[in-house]
C-alpha cells in the first residue's frame, strides 16, 4: 500500500452462511488516522466484516488490503468480552502484554494509565466476577495496552456509562491525532458523529461511506439517526421484489494477512503456559477430577472385571435325599466317612458331595420340589435350575466305579444312562454367566467323578479327560480376563481422557472467543499446542502413574515387558488423542459436535480394540481393516509387551509403535488444512 493509501481497504467482499450472503460485493476505505464508525442493524454483517479484515474469518471472494503488516500492530477488541473469566485483570493485562512483547514495566506503567482512565476495578478482582460493564472496560483496555496504530473495536461503548462513553471517544480522537487508526461499531447512531467517516451496512452492502456532516446535509436530515432512516427505506424499496439467488464471482480471497514477526517467541509461549497454569489453579475440581477419575476407573476395573459371579444363585433340587435330611446334613463331614462295603472314602449320596463342590464357586440354593427350583429362575432369583436324580449315586457307581461293562444289558446300560443324567434349565439371557456357569457345572462334575474314584483306590486320572492343559507358552494355567482386558482398558482411557482434556480446553477458550483474541493478538497455534502439550504431560505423569499404582501395585497385575517401553507406547496413545482433539475443535464449531466426536471414537476404540471380544472372532472385514483404526493397533502393542515380554523387534509392537505416529502426522497435517483453510485462501 501506498503512503496515502487507506488504512484498510476492503473490495468487492462476498460472504456466505450457508444460504445467507451476510456480505454482498461489500466495498469500505478506512484512511490513515481517522476514525470509522461502522453503522447497520442487528446482523447486518458487522462483526463478520470485522473477522475478515482480521483474518480471522476467510472471504468467499474479494480482497482486504491492510497498511499494517503485524499482529502487534492491531488492537482488537471482540463482541463478545474474549477474556479468561478465571483470571484477575491484572494477570490478564500480563497475559496479552507478554503476548504484545511488552516487558514487565512496560505492562504496569501502561496498566496503570489504562485503569485511571477506564475507571477499571481493583486489579486482583477475577474477571468472571465483574459487571458487564466492567469486563468490557477491561476488554478494551487490552486493546488499547500496546498502543497499536489500527483499532478494531467492536462495539467499545456498549453497557458503558455515558460519561465514560465520552471519555472513551475523546481518548480516540486524541489518538487519531497521534497516527492511529480505529474502526469501530456501534449501534448508538448518534455518537458515530464523533466519528470522521461513517459508514452504513444493511443487506451486507455499504450504502454510504462519508463525513457524518456531509451524509446528514445530503440527506437533508438534522440527525445522523434520521439520514440513515431514510437511507434505509429506499435501500428497503429498491431490493423489494428483488428475490434472486445471490450469486459471487469465484475469485479467491487475496488479501495479505497479517504476520507474527515470528513463529514462536518465548514471551508468547510463557504467557500460555503461564495461563495454563492459573487456569489449573483456578479449576482444581475439573483437574481433580481428571486424575481421581482415571484412578477410580481403575479401581472400578480391577474390582469389578472378569471376576467369576460367585454370586449368582443356583436353584438345585436332589431327589436323592429329602429336603429335611438335606439340609441338615448333605453338607455335614460325617455323611463322608466312606463305605466299607465299595471300599471308597466318599459315601453316597453322591449327589451332596457334587453339590458341595459347586456350592464351594457359586450361590447354591436347594429346593425342595423342582416346581419352587424352577420358579426361583423364572422370577428371576436365580440363573440355573439343577436336578439331580434319584437314582445318581446308583448310575455313578455303575458307570464310574464298577464299568459301563457290569451292566446286564444294553438296555440297562441306556436306562442307567438316563436315570443318572443332571438336568440343568439355565436363565441364558446374559451370555457371560451363562458361559462360566456351564464351565463351571462341567468342571465340577469332573472334579466330583475324578475325587470319587481316587477315593475309591483308583487313578485320578481314570476319570479325567484324555486331554492335557500344559504350562501356557504365555499367561497363567487360569487366566483372568481382567489381565486380557486391561491392555484394552487402560489403553482407551489414556486415549479417552486426553482427547476430553485437549477438546475440552481448546473449546473452553473458543467458545469464549479467547482463541480469537489471543492469535488475533500473535499467539500462534504452535505456541498454544506445545504450551497444551507441556500442561498435557504434567497431568499424564500423574493420572497415569496413579493408574499404574492401581493396576500393578495393589492388583499385581501381570507385567512382563519392559516398562520404559510400555510407558511410551501409552505416550504415544495420548499424543494420537491430542492431535484428535485440536483436529476436532478445529472442524467443529459447536462443543457439542466435540463431545459427540469424542465419545464416538472412543466407543469405536472400545467395540474393535478386543475389550469386549478378541479381534479373531470378529468379522472377515472388520478384522483385515481394525489395523487402520486409530489406537488399536498401539493396544495391541502394549498388551504384547505387558502380557507376552515383547519388544520392539516384534511385529506387532513396532506396528503399534508406527500406527500412532501415523496417525499423528494425519491429524496434525488435518488440523493444520483445516486451520488454513479456515483463515485463509486456498490460493
Ligand atoms: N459462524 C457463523 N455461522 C453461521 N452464521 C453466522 C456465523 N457468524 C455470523 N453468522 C451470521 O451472519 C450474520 C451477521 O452476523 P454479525 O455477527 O456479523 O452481525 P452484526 O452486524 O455484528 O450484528 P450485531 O450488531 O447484533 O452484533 C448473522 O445473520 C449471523 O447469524
Amino acid at each position: 500500500m501506498k503512503e496515502d493509501s487507506p488504512m484498510v481497504r476492503v473490495s468487492n467482499a462476498y460472504k456466505t452462511y450457508g444460504h445467507e450472503m451476510v456480505l454482498n460485493g461489500f466495498n469500505m476505505a478506512v484512511r490513515k488516522k481517522q476514525i470509522y464508525g461502522l453503522l447497520g442493524p442487528s446482523g447486518c454483517g458487522k462483526t463478520v466484516l470485522l473477522n475478515c479484515i482480521l483474518g480471522i474469518r476467510p472471504l468467499d471472494s474479494g480482497l482486504v488490503e491492510l497498511g499494517v503488516t503485524r499482529k502487534s500492530d492491531v488492537g482488537y477488541m471482540p463482541q463478545e468480552i474474549g477474556l479468561f473469566k478465571e483470571f484477575t485483570i491484572k494477570e490478564t493485562l500480563t497475559f496479552y502484554g507478554r503476548i504484545f512483547g511488552l516487558n514487565g514495566k512496560a505492562v504496569k506503567t501502561r496498566s496503570a494509565e489504562l485503569t485511571a482512565f477506564l475507571e477499571l476495578p481493583d486489579w486482583q478482582c477475577l474477571i468472571g466476577k465483574l459487571s458487564g460493564g466492567e469486563q468490557r472496560r477491561v476488554s478494551l483496555a487490552v486493546a488499547l495496552l500496546h498502543k497499536p496504530s489500527l483499532l478494531v473495536l467492536d462495539e467499545p461503548t456498549v453497557g458503558i456509562d455515558p460519561l465514560l462513553s465520552m471519555n472513551v471517544w475523546q481518548f480516540l480522537q486524541e489518538a487519531t491525532r497521534e497516527g492511529v487508526t480505529v474502526i469501530l461499531t456501534t449501534h448508538y447512531v448518534e455518537e458515530a458523529r464523533m466519528a470522521n467517516m461513517v459508514g452504513l451496512m444493511r443487506n451486507g452492502q455499504l450504502l454510504i461511506e462519508d463525513s457524518p456532516t456531509n451524509i446528514m446535509t445530503q440527506l437533508n436530515s438534522d440527525t445522523l439517526e434520521g439520514a440513515f432512516y431514510l437511507l434505509s427505506r429506499d435501500h428497503q424499496a429498491s431490493i423489494m421484489g428483488a428475490n434472486e439467488t445471490p450469486q459471487f464471482p469465484k475469485e479467491r480471497y487475496e488479501g495479505k494477512l497479517l504476520n507474527n514477526e515470528s513463529f514462536i517467541s518465548w514471551n508468547r509461549f510463557l504467557a500460555q503456559l503461564v495461563k495454563n497454569y492459573i487456569w489449573i489453579k483456578r479449576n482444581t475440581v475439573i483437574i481433580g477430577l481428571l486424575l481421581i477419575l482415571p484412578v477410580m476407573q481403575s479401581f472400578f476395573y480391577s474390582a469389578g472385571f472378569g471376576h467369576f459371579p460367585k454370586s449368582a444363585k443356583i436353584a438345585a433340587v436332589t431327589d436323592e435325599i429329602t429336603f429335611g435330611e438335606f439340609s441338615t446334613d448333605c453338607f455335614s463331614q460325617e455323611i463322608f466317612q466312606g463305605d466299607e462295603d465299595m471300599n471308597c472314602t466318599i459315601a453316597p449320596p453322591f449327589s451332596c458331595y457334587l453339590l458341595q463342590l459347586m456350592n464351594n464357586s457359586a450361590d447354591l440354593v436347594v429346593f425342595s420340589s423342582s416346581e419352587e427350583a424352577k420358579n426361583a429362575v423364572l422370577t428371576n432369583d436365580a440363573w440355573a435350575f439343577l436336578h439331580i436324580p434319584a437314582n445318581f449315586s446308583v448310575g455313578i457307581a455303575q458307570i464310574f466305579l464298577r464299568g459301563p461293562l457290569s451292566a446286564e444289558s444294553q438296555e440297562d446300560l441306556d436306562e442307567t444312562l438316563d436315570q443318572m443324567a443332571i438336568h440343568v434349565q439355565m436363565d441364558s439371557s446374559d451370555y457371560v454367566i451363562n458361559l462360566l456357569l456351564r464351565k463351571m457345572f462341567l468342571e465340577k462334575f469332573r472334579d466330583f467323578v475324578e475325587d470319587l474314584t481316587q477315593s475309591c483306590g483308583l487313578p485320578k486320572r481314570f476319570a479325567s479327560m484324555p486331554v492335557r492343559f500344559m504350562e501356557p507358552i504365555f499367561g497363567t494355567k487360569e487366566p483372568e480376563f481382567t489381565d486380557g482386558g486391561l491392555a484394552g482398558f487402560f489403553c482407551s482411557f489414556c486415549f479417552f481422557f486426553t482427547v476430553l482434556f485437549t477438546s475440552g480446553s481448546v473449546m473452553m477458550e473458543k467458545l469464549a472467543g479467547v482463541l480469537d483474541r489471543s492469535m488475533v493478538a500473535g499467539m500462534t497455534y504452535f505456541e498454544i499446542v506445545t504450551a497444551h502439550l507441556i500442561v498435557q504431560f504434567v497431568l499424564v505423569f500423574v493420572q497415569k502413574s496413579m493408574m499404574f499404582a492401581v493396576f500393578y501395585g495393589v492388583y499385581s497385575s501381570p507385567f512382563l515387558g519392559s516398562p520404559v517401553l510400555a510407558v511410551a507406547v501409552l505416550f504415544l496413545i495420548e499424543l494420537v488423542g491430542v492431535s484428535y482433539g485440536f483436529f476436532i475443535t478445529e472442524i467443529f464449531v459447536s462443543d457439542r459436535l466435540v463431545t459427540y466426536a469424542t465419545i464416538g471414537i472412543t466407543l469405536a476404540v472400545f467395540g474393535v480394540g478386543g475389550i469386549i471380544w478378541p479381534p479373531e472372532g470378529q468379522h472377515p472385514i472388520l478384522q483385515n481393516t481394525v489395523w487402520a483404526f486409530p489406537v488399536t493397533p498401539a493396544l495391541e502393542s502394549y498388551k504384547s509387551i505387558t502380557l507376552k515380554g515383547y519388544n520392539l523387534t516384534n511385529y506387532v509392537v513396532w506396528k503399534g509403535v508406527l500406527s500412532c505416529f501415523v496417525w499423528i502426522s494425519i491429524f496434525t497435517a488435518a488440523t493444520f488444512v483445516v486451520y488454513r483453510t479456515k483463515r485463509r485462501s486456498l490460493k
